[in-house]
């Protein structure tokens, strides 16, 4: 993890190299600006953690200068220093967006408490945030079964995890990338600091861009105020770009950017910033042969390929099935506050012999609509209803072309909940071509958004 970094602006020389000279000492890193201007171009380019600002300046005050800082990063606390201490000053920086007002001269241990506590409240602000925008459940153990497959992954995660390198991991759809990635981050040197994740295929390019990059006030229609990006968010974290494959070739320069020189730009700023995440990426296709062809770029793939961690489909391991499986009903069971639920012998058969193609995920729902409609005893081959899945696929052998498709798209959909750029990207076609399709078959996307809860 990167030092905490302090900005100070203040005009008089003498106090830069005081507090300097302690803060640096106290572990701190420290960048100087001695004007207004100077200090907004410094605030930009070495991103804070906090700034401290004195209130009087060559070319103006604090309070000029507050709200300024808060349009770059409204995130960032802002401490403001006067040698004429009064509570109006103090009444007015607070309501610029000061966290805090000190005078001077200022005490210097009360300084270091101060921009502790205030960079803690930052991150601890940021990990909410980033808990918002994750979609992983809590921690969850991804080696569950004694399968060598599994015990390689796992032994291999455990090489990486404390590393700081990217990470690729690969595995078909459901197969548990995305608690791997979770499990690298809870175990790795960054666990306190957020875990972001965000799916490149369930957005275009414009708002992947304006979601990871953040965005300057007017920096296009319908930016009216300044946008912190994930990235940012992630900033000392772990950042985990699922789906990388489908990352639009003109966001993927930008990321190897960000891996090159820890470095990236907002949409419609001028400068850079500095930014220290670690990258786990995912995808379910072959990279290495998108590169060859040309649909993925190159010097990205082989920047976030020297970790790889492949998770074996579960057809692969069968043996850990039942395992999986026993797991799964005793956390549903506990979840609806029952007592775990077993498997007949039959019934587990038939789960190692099935090939699951949506693996882990589809396992997990299988068992949980079987537990749903049983009677509670142990499950029966005949809970799990397989035959309905089969069913299902011999009527669609009769099918007319017509009716496959729409009951594709309609089943994308629901999976989707509705949402027409992330259905798109799953079945690989252009959102103005979902649209064509959704008015040529009569498919009223409307009927598969999930209502709010
Ligand atoms: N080891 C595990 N223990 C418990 N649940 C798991 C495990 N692995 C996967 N799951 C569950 O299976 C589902 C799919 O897992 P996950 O989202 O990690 O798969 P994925 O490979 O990232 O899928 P996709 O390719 O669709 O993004 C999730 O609901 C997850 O909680």
């Amino acid at each position: 993890m990167t030092r905490t970094r302090i900005l100070l602006v203040d005009d008089e020389p003498g106090i830069r190299l005081g507090m300097r000279g302690y803060l640096t000492a106290q572990g701190f890193d420290v960048d100087e600006a001695t004007s207004l201007a100077e200090a907004q171009e410094a605030f930009r380019t070495t991103r804070p953690d906090v700034a401290v600002v004195d209130y009087r300046l060559t070319d103006g005050t604090a309070l000029e200068l507050l709200p300024r800082l808060k349009d770059i990063d409204a995130s960032v606390p802002l401490v403001v220093l006067t040698g004429h201490g009064s509570i109006e000053l103090a009444v007015q920086a607070v309501k610029e967006g000061a966290e805090q007002f000190l005078t001077k001269p200022v005490e210097l241990s009360v300084l270091k408490v101060v921009l502790e506590r205030l960079v803690a409240q930052r991150r601890e602000r940021q990990r909410q945030r980033a808990d918002r925008s994750r979609t992983a459940r809590a921690t969850v153990n991804p080696f569950l079964g004694n399968s060598p497959a599994i015990r390689a992954l796992q032994s291999q995660a455990e090489r990486v995890v404390h590393s700081d390198s990217p990470v690729l991991i690969t595995g078909e759809t459901g197969s548990g990338k995305s608690v791997l990635a979770r499990w690298l981050h809870e175990g790795g040197p960054r666990a306190d600091a957020p875990f972001v994740d965000l799916n490149c295929a369930a957005l275009s390019k414009e708002l992947l861009d304006s979601e990871l990059f953040g965005h300057e006030k007017g920096a296009f229609t319908g930016a009216v105020t300044a946008k912190q990006g994930l990235l940012e968010v992630a900033d000392q974290g772990t950042l985990f770009l699922d789906e990388i494959g489908d990352m639009d070739v003109a966001v993927q320069p930008k990321l190897l950017k960000v891996l090159e020189e820890q470095r990236f730009r907002r949409l419609g700023d001028v400068r850079d910033r500095r930014v220290d995440v670690r990258l786990i990426a995912a995808t379910h296709q072959d990279l290495g042969a998108a590169a060859r062809e040309k649909r993925f770029r190159s010097d990205l793939y082989f920047r976030i390929s020297t970790l790889i961690l492949h998770v074996p489909a579960l057809r692969e391991r069968p043996e850990d099935i039942p395992v999986i499986a026993r797991r799964f009903l005793a956390d549903l069971g506990s979840e609806r506050g029952r007592g775990g639920v077993d498997l007949q012998p039959d019934a587990e058969a038939a789960l190692v012999r099935y090939p699951w193609p949506g693996n882990i995920r589809e396992l997990r729902n299988v068992l949980e609509r079987a537990m749903l409609l049983s009677g509670g005893g142990p499950l029966s081959r005949g809970d799990l209803r397989f035959e309905a899945v089969a069913d299902a696929a011999a009527a669609e052998e009769d099918l007319t072309l017509e009716e496959l498709e729409r009951r594709h798209i309609e089943r994308v959909l629901r999976r989707e909940n509705g949402h027409v750029e992330r259905a798109a990207a799953r079945l690989g076609i252009p959102r103005s071509s979902l649209y064509e399709r959704l008015k040529r078959l009569g498919i009223n996307k409307s009927g598969f958004q999930k209502p709010d809860p």
